[in-house]
């Protein structure tokens, strides 16, 4: 199967239990619940992303013609620090292109796979951390994983209803939007108010990393 990357870049992870761990990030291009045209985010089903993943055009995209060509790219990215690998699969939506195959072939390269999804698509086998990240008005399919990350607020999603799913750490992010400082206020009233769910910042928005 070929893969289309929006890009592809060696970061810190920012987001979530694993923040602050050195990783290759592979942008997967398109999403199930944006086209990523301003024009539709209005009316999409997922409205306050906060991330370009149209086309193949980014730093480190294009497309690949098969799962151990892109999975060299990753190891190329990583560069010759071997231990420790890390890679980190987003999107847009990973799991619209993400395969076993793919999988198989960073494994064999010895990277750790985590992924980031927005869990509307079951899950490819072999992922090693599962980071899921629920839409309000979205049919959530893949209900266990390593962490489930909750953007906030949303209209539409009740916390508490969520504590039932099955995973190991229940994840509070502030929205990032024009009053990101309601976000913050809203997230810690969460935490506080619910002790099963930790504060997570998007940390390499502050440091300045992508
Ligand atoms: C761009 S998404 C890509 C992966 C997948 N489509 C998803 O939604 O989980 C990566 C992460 O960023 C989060 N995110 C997107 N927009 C955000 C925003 N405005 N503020 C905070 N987190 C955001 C998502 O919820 C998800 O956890
Ligand atoms: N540094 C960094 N950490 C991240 N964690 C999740 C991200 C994402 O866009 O999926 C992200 C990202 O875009 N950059
Ligand atoms: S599901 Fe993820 S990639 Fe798609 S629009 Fe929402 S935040 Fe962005
Ligand atoms: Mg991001």
């Amino acid at each position: 199967m070929s893969y289309a990357v929006k890009e592809a870049f060696l970061t810190l992870q920012g987001e979530g239990v694993q923040a602050g761990s050195r990783a290759v990030f592979l942008r997967f291009a398109g999403c199930n619940l944006w086209s990523g045209r301003e024009q539709d985010r209005a009316t999409a089903q997922c409205n306050f992303c906060d991330t370009d993943f149209v086309g193949t055009d980014g730093q480190g995209g294009g497309k690949f013609a098969d799962a151990n060509s892109l999975a060299d790219h990753v190891a190329d990215l990583w560069d010759a620090n071997s231990d420790y690998r890390l890679v980190v699969i987003t999107g847009g939506e990973p799991m619209l292109q993400l395969d076993e195959v793919l999988i198989d072939a960073l494994h064999r390269r010895h990277f750790r796979v985590a992924v980031e999804s927005n869990g509307t698509l079951p899950a490819t086998p072999g992922i090693d951390w599962l980071c899921i990240s629920p839409k309000a008005g979205t049919d959530v399919v893949q209900r266990r994983g390593n962490e489930l990350k909750l953007v906030w607020p949303q209209k539409g999603i009740e916390p508490a209803e969520l504590e039932s799913w099955d995973f190991d750490h229940f994840l509070v992010q502030p929205m990032d939007c024009e009053d990101v400082r309601a976000s913050y206020d809203a997230s810690i009233a969460l935490a506080m108010d619910r002790p099963k769910w930790k504060l997570t910042l998007q940390g390499h928005k502050v440091v300045g990393l992508k």
